[in-house]
């Protein structure tokens, strides 16, 4: 009998006669459909001739409608943007890395080639880059090597509702570069011939909730366009009374809301770090006591001083069964879009920074919890309300919302301006002769002035010197850059650096813990010295890298944690470090000269930052300011908390019930009088 060959099997990689979309591709097309359908869709050709038309506009539209994504594109798209760059500015870093993601992904290119980010101590960016979502800060940063920012064809700038001082200082420099790059143009367009103007530059202002006149007024006339339409509703609730403890009060909405609502992350704005974590350890203890069909509870802490990457967790999707519970300070507020969230609990509360000059030498920064504005409260119920329709509890009255202010005052006017003069220096400019806006107080001009003065970066008749310029090209506060300059002097540039790096990083480096606080005070004995804070830090960073040399990834996890350092702070002081080596190879200074085990040499060079920070032993033990006239307590964080020691430095002055004094290294009073009879000579 015959037997039939069998038919041969088909192969698995065989190719299919019509390809299949790839997963990749099917995702653009998802987007590509979600972007059309965003409020601003509707108007897209109408404001891309409105920008084709106007050199200056202003955008107002709904939280969620569309601006920050989807207006870069259309002027990339529409040619509007001539080859030049877009540059579209934020307050906050997270905004503008996360933004740039999506744009990326919008827009099916990798990050960092067309669309890219800048943001301090971070960047992804190239010469293909077209669309660059950076900070406010990093664009002002730029006018020191390209004060006409040729670079950019348009600027955008973005959430101008905050009033940020970086945002401040950008649109008084906008104005002025746009009169220089566009010719006597005015803001219509009209006057001399385009063609005259070679490179002529765009100005765009968003927001959701801006005072649009105002802007309008200080650009003369600019076009103000509204884009209609709220891509999801928001049903918002207040409370009946008043709360007085929000924390409570946001743990019991969010177990309210666990157990009566459908599925979807829940958003809680809260002031500060302090308020997360004492409502993280809340939500933990009564998520334990939770019955076990319900879903579970997965905290996501999300504030500025955690490090690049750390904030991950909240962008990624719950796992099966989960909710996701975002506690956020306002950095969760304004252009971000948190996947999964549904639900917003507004405390009503922030922290607010204020500078105050007056007696203070220095100056002190006081960071004070405080109600919110209507605005601040419409862009976090705004949160809710991006992927479908949301919910947002207030937990304060309908009569406290209209009793709120329309916005904060803007930063310019309450906070420390010595790094803008001293930035505005380089370029030339003079804060008090920009247009700006709204005008600073004079006090706080004053106080600013003397404080550059005092570190070597003016001269008597307010022009910058070379240390000035020098100090102007570090990312950081002039203090700082002052001292990494005179490390220079004292042969110990290597130890200044790894110093200054942790004091830069925007997580703390150690970790508090009410519970093991004996355990915390045992860990931190072992890096004391007897010098102060600053030392031991570099006692600290000397013993990590140690470690990080001989043990793996998880070792040096597992010693930070039995220390009670923050790794992450390590870590991220390590990248702030390799930049700033960087910056001092530019500017010729070796940074790898050490002074091995010598103190003074240290505390010398961050004498010369820190100058203004000196106080004197009193007899009845407080210490009182060389400059200025508060009285201070050494914190009690500090390692000197319990020593009496003649003459103190001190990074900062923080302000509770009383003027305590952060980051205290002792100082040989002979150095003090060293550094006045320099003063005195300069
Ligand atoms: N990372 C993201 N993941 C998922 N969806 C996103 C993301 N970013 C934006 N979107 C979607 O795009 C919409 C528009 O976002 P966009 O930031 O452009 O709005 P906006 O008008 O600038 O809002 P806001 O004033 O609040 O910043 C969001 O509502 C959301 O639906």
């Amino acid at each position: 009998m015959k037997t039939r060959k069998p038919l041969p099997k088909k192969q698995n990689n065989a190719l299919p006669l019509v390809s299949s979309p790839s997963i990749a591709s099917l995702k653009h097309i998802a987007l590509q459909e979600q972007r059309s359908k965003l409020p601003i869709a509707k108007g897209k050709d109408a404001l891309i001739r409105e920008f084709q038309e106007h050199d200056v506009t202003v955008l107002l539209g709904e939280t969620g409608s569309g601006k920050t994504t989807q207006i870069p594109q259309y002027l990339l798209e529409s040619g509007i943007a001539r080859g030049g760059m877009i540059a579209v500015t934020q307050p906050r870093k997270v905004a503008a890395t996360s933004l740039a993601i999506r744009v990326a992904a919008e827009q099916n290119v990798t990050l960092g080639t067309s669309v890219g980010y800048s943001v301090r101590f971070d960047e992804r960016f190239s010469s293909e880059t077209r669309i660059k979502y950076m900070t406010d800060g990093m664009i002002v940063r730029e006018l020191m090597s390209d004060p006409l920012l040729s670079k950019y064809s348009v600027v955008i700038v973005d959430e101008a509702h905050e009033r940020s001082l970086r945002t401040d200082l950008l649109i008084a420099n906008l104005k002025t570069i746009q009169r220089q790059r566009n010719g006597f143009r005015d803001v219509k367009g009209k006057g001399k011939d385009k063609a005259d103007a070679p490179n002529p530059l765009k100005i765009i202002i968003m927001s959701a909730t801006l005072d649009a006149e105002k802007f309008g007024q200080f650009f003369s006339g600019a076009k103000i366009l509204y884009v209609q339409g709220r891509q999801h509703p928001v049903k918002i609730y207040h409370s009946s009374q008043g709360q007085i403890d929000y924390v409570d009060a946001a743990m019991r909405t969010f177990y309210q809301i666990h157990t009566d609502y459908p599925p979807g992350d829940v958003l809680i704005f809260l002031p500060g770090q302090e308020d997360i974590e004492s409502l993280e350890r809340t939500i933990e203890m009564y998520a334990k006591q939770l019955p076990q069909d319900s879903l579970s509870v997965l905290i996501c802490p999300m504030y500025a001083a955690q490090a690049a990457g750390q904030n991950s967790k909240v962008f990624l999707p719950a796992p099966p069964k989960t909710r996701k519970c975002i506690l956020a300070t306002n950095i969760a507020e304004t252009s971000i879009t948190i996947p999964g969230v549904k639900y917003v609990i507004d405390t009503g509360k922030c922290k607010e920074k204020r500078y105050l000059a007056r007696n203070t030498g220095g100056g002190l920064d006081t960071l004070l919890t405080r109600d919110i504005t209507q605005s601040s409260a419409m862009q976090r119920a705004g949160r809710a309300g991006r992927e479908g329709s949301g919910h947002c509890f207030r937990l304060y009255t309908e009569n406290a919302f209209k009793a709120m202010p329309l916005s904060a005052e803007p930063e310019i006017m309450r906070c420390s301006l010595s790094s803008s003069l001293l930035q505005l220096k380089c370029i030339g400019q003079d804060l008090e002769k920009l247009e700006l806006m709204d005008q600073p107080a004079e006090e706080s001009m004053k106080s600013s002035l003397i404080v550059l003065f005092l570190l070597g970066a003016l001269n008597r008749e307010k022009e910058i010197t070379a240390v000035g310029r020098q100090m102007a090209s570090f990312p950081l506060e002039p203090v700082y850059g002052r001292a990494i300059i005179a490390s220079k002097d004292y042969d110990c540039v290597h130890e200044v650096l790894d110093i200054v790096s942790v004091l830069s990083a925007s997580s703390k480096l150690f970790v508090e813990s009410f519970e093991q606080r004996d355990a915390v005070s045992e860990a931190r004995k072992k890096f004391r010295h007897v010098c102060g804070d600053h030392l031991t830090i570099l006692n600290v960073v000397k013993a990590y890298q140690e470690i990080a040399q001989s043990e793996g990834k998880s070792d040096r996890k597992e010693w930070c944690r039995r220390h009670f350092l923050n790794e992450r702070a390590l870590l991220e002081a390590s990248d702030i470090r390799d930049q700033l080596r960087q910056t001092c190879q530019r500017l010729g200074i070796d940074h790898s000269i050490s002074c091995g085990d010598k103190e003074d040499p240290i505390i010398f060079s961050l004498g010369h930052g820190l100058a203004m920070n000196i106080a004197l032993l009193q007899p009845d033990g407080t210490y009182k300011q060389t400059i200025g006239q508060s009285i201070v307590k050494i914190h009690p964080s500090s390692a000197l908390c319990d020593k009496k020691t003649p003459a103190i430095i001190y990074d900062e002055l923080v302000y509770t019930n009383q003027i305590y004094a952060r980051g205290v290294s002792r100082i040989p009073k002979s150095f003090i009088i060293t550094l006045g009879a320099l003063k005195q000579q300069s």
